[in-house]
């Protein structure tokens, strides 16, 4: 199955979930992650979102929704599918969307992200998602040809404070300028009545993480709420 612009339609208003395990994490295992997605599947996401090759191919291989690839290299600066080399891994290994750092941060290939992006249009069928932190990044990755963007780094590039929740704010600006490509709604969206703020908020699909498929984090959670 080929995903076009057109077939994104299908995800509006949905819930896509991101299934990520960190390294060292006992759950960092890519038939766990695909155990994970489709568990989620079962549960009503529209699409998975996962983390590096191994993951990509055994998540396509267990489920029939579609799968959004990003191969994460390092942890600070520009690590998000840093490269044209990694986007195209990314996709080889299925990934019907790529999701890259859709950031104006100089990339590690020293291309320009309207490069990157069109090399992955020009050698796979895959779609390419923008991982941005602020309006301004948004709205370049418009211009340089993103299919979807996400608001994925907004709190982490230095661009926006880091909320406690979803960035609202920001999904307001940009749904409210109307690029004319679908906003994704990432990031640090714990609650379903969070969901429901960004999709009001003018979201074309929301990705939810940490809140669903990370049990440490959510452990810890209901430990800090006890301890206090
Ligand atoms: C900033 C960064 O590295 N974000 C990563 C992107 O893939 C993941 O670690 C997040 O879990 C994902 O974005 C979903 O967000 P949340 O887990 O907050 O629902």
């Amino acid at each position: 199955m080929i995903l076009t612009p057109d077939g994104l339609e299908a995800l509006r208003s949905q819930l896509i979930v991101s299934c990520q395990a960190y390294p060292g994490e006992p759950m960092r295992d890519p038939r766990t992650t695909s155990q994970v997605a489709a568990s989620a599947v079962i549960g009503g996401a529209a699409a998975v979102r996962v983390q590096g090759l191994a993951d990509v191919q055994f998540t396509r291989a267990a489920v029939e929704v579609p799968v959004i690839g990003l191969w994460k290299d390092g942890h600070d600066g520009v690590f998000i599918t840093p490269t044209l080399r990694h986007a195209l891994a990314v996709a080889n290994a299925g990934a019907h969307v790529v999701a890259i750092d859709g950031t104006r941060r100089t990339r590690p290939d020293g291309l320009t992200l309207k490069r990157t992006i069109d090399g992955i249009h020009a050698e796979s069928h895959a779609l390419v998602m923008a991982d941005c932190g602020s309006y301004a990044d948004a709205a370049a990755a418009v211009d340089a040809g993103a299919d979807l963007i996400g608001t994925t780094l907004a709190g982490y590039s230095g661009d926006r404070p880091k909320t406690d929740g979803p960035d609202l704010e920001l999904l307001a600006e940009i749904a409210g300028a109307g690029l004319g490509k679908p906003l994704i709604a990432e990031g640090r969206i714990h609650t379903p009545a969070q969901a429901r703020q960004a999709l009001d908020a003018g979201a074309f699909v929301v990705v939810v993480g940490t809140a669903i498929t990370h049990p440490a984090s959510i452990t810890g959670w209901f430990k800090g709420a006890m301890d206090t």
